[in-house]
């Protein structure tokens, strides 16, 4: 079972499947509340969008805008309390404004809240899967969000670009549309460089990308393009494409869909990897405790031939972390092409790494480190 298009169609009905997620900043007004003219757009376009036989599911934002709005709180507080109350407040507006607009079209919506927590493990992932499957098979559009009222630091995603690369991975998309408040993804910030040229078709994220993404998003919205890019980093490893384009700019889904050129499109890895439950959540679900930087070699292996990264091709360690921590794997230059699981802590790696498994066997200190690979394949993504 992964989420790479080999797995696809053997487990799910027919149709195409679409993720639309929906940033803050599109769903407000310049006042931050919440701009119903638009809901009643965006169900136009979904509706259209099932004609043309999709199974659209949206991941929306904006829950604590429109608390605040309900709540007539005019300022954003900062406290974890007043944000999580005006989720929980805001929510429950956004489903209802969702659910009445979707039901004049004649859809049936749903509300799904889902924490990092609710896929960490296998059994809450295949849960979590076949409910949208049923879901789906039952003609209803899912509108999901982060459940911004339980979710503390530890178990948060904070960005909804992560939570609908992580739907999409989960039911096997065929698509995903980013609907922001910026035509794509430019090769710098546009706020900070007024002649940042559009970038139309991006086949590979390297580092490029990467910095052209580096800058800040807008003042509703949680991620920038930086989240934006490290969503399309793992749909496009997985096979499935991206389209980020301005949510306002008419037709857009039904445009992008119909593989128009709309915005920026991340285009799928022709050979995309299997990517199981346990990938998915080192790819997007934990924040990174350090990294691990190799020579080229190590990089040249675990791109290429897809093995796990051994001691002997690690330059250096970063940061401090334990045994099952998530860790990034970066090259030479300081480029993050890899994250992955660490079988050793940061102490032992420190002592193992530059050394071959029969150095390591022959110090009877360190010979237990030669029985397993730093970061062994299976619990491994590579980006390229
Ligand atoms: N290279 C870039 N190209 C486009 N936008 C960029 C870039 N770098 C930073 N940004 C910023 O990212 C913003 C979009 O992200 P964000 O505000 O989080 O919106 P959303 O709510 O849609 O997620 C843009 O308005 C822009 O200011
Ligand atoms: N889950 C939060 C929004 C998170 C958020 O703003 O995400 P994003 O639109 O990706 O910048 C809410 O509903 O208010």
């Amino acid at each position: 079972m992964g989420a790479g298009k080999g797995a696809r169609g053997a487990r799910r009905g027919g149709g195409r499947r679409l993720v639309v997620k929906i940033g803050s900043s599109t769903l407000t007004t310049s006042e931050s509340k919440i701009d119903y003219a638009y809901l009643e757009r965006l169900a136009d376009q979904i509706a259209r969008a099932r004609e043309e036989g999709w199974h659209p599911v949206v991941v929306t934002s904006a829950a604590i805008a429109c608390g605040l709005e309900r709540l007539g709180i005019e300022k954003r507080p900062h406290d974890m309390p007043s944000l999580q109350a005006a989720a929980s407040v805001g929510q429950s507006a956004l489903s209802t404004a969702y659910a009445e607009a979707f039901a004049q079209r004649g859809i049936v919506t749903s509300t799904v809240l889902l924490t990092r927590r609710d896929t960490a493990d296998r059994r809450a992932y295949l849960h979590a899967r076949d409910t949208f499957d049923r879901l789906l098979d039952l003609g209803v559009v899912p509108i999901v969000n982060e459940n911004d009222t339980v979710s503390v630091e530890q178990i948060r995603f904070g960005d909804n670009d992560t939570l609908a690369a992580l739907v999409a991975c989960l039911i096997e998309a065929d698509l995903v549309v980013i609907l922001s408040d910026i035509d794509g993804l430019y090769d710098a910030n546009p706020a900070v460089h007024p002649e940042a040229r559009l970038i139309r078709r991006v086949e590979a994220v390297g580092p490029e990308i990467m910095a052209a993404a580096g800058g800040a998003g807008s003042t509703v919205g949680s991620g920038g393009m930086a989240t934006k890019i490290k969503a399309a980093r793992v749909l496009m490893v997985a096979g499935i494409p991206l389209v980020v384009c301005h949510g306002r700019r008419e037709g857009a889904i039904v445009d992008a869909a119909r593989g128009e050129e709309v915005g920026t499109r991340f285009v799928a890895a022709s050979r995309p990897h299997e990517i199981t439950p346990k990938k998915l959540w080192i790819a997007l679900g934990d924040a990174a405790r350090g990294a691990l930087s190799v020579d080229e070699g190590a990089k040249a292996a675990l791109v290429a031939h897809g093995s796990s990264l051994l001691p002997v091709g690690v330059r250096a360690v970063e940061g401090r972390f334990e045994s099952g921590d998530i860790v990034d794997i970066k090259d030479g230059s300081g480029y993050l092409f890899a994250r992955g699981r660490a079988a050793f802590s940061s102490d032992e790696a420190a002592l193992a790494i530059g050394r071959t498994r029969a150095q390591l066997q022959a110090n009877r200190l360190l010979s237990s480190l030669a029985e397993k690979p730093l970061v062994h394949r299976d619990e491994l993504v590579v980006f390229e």
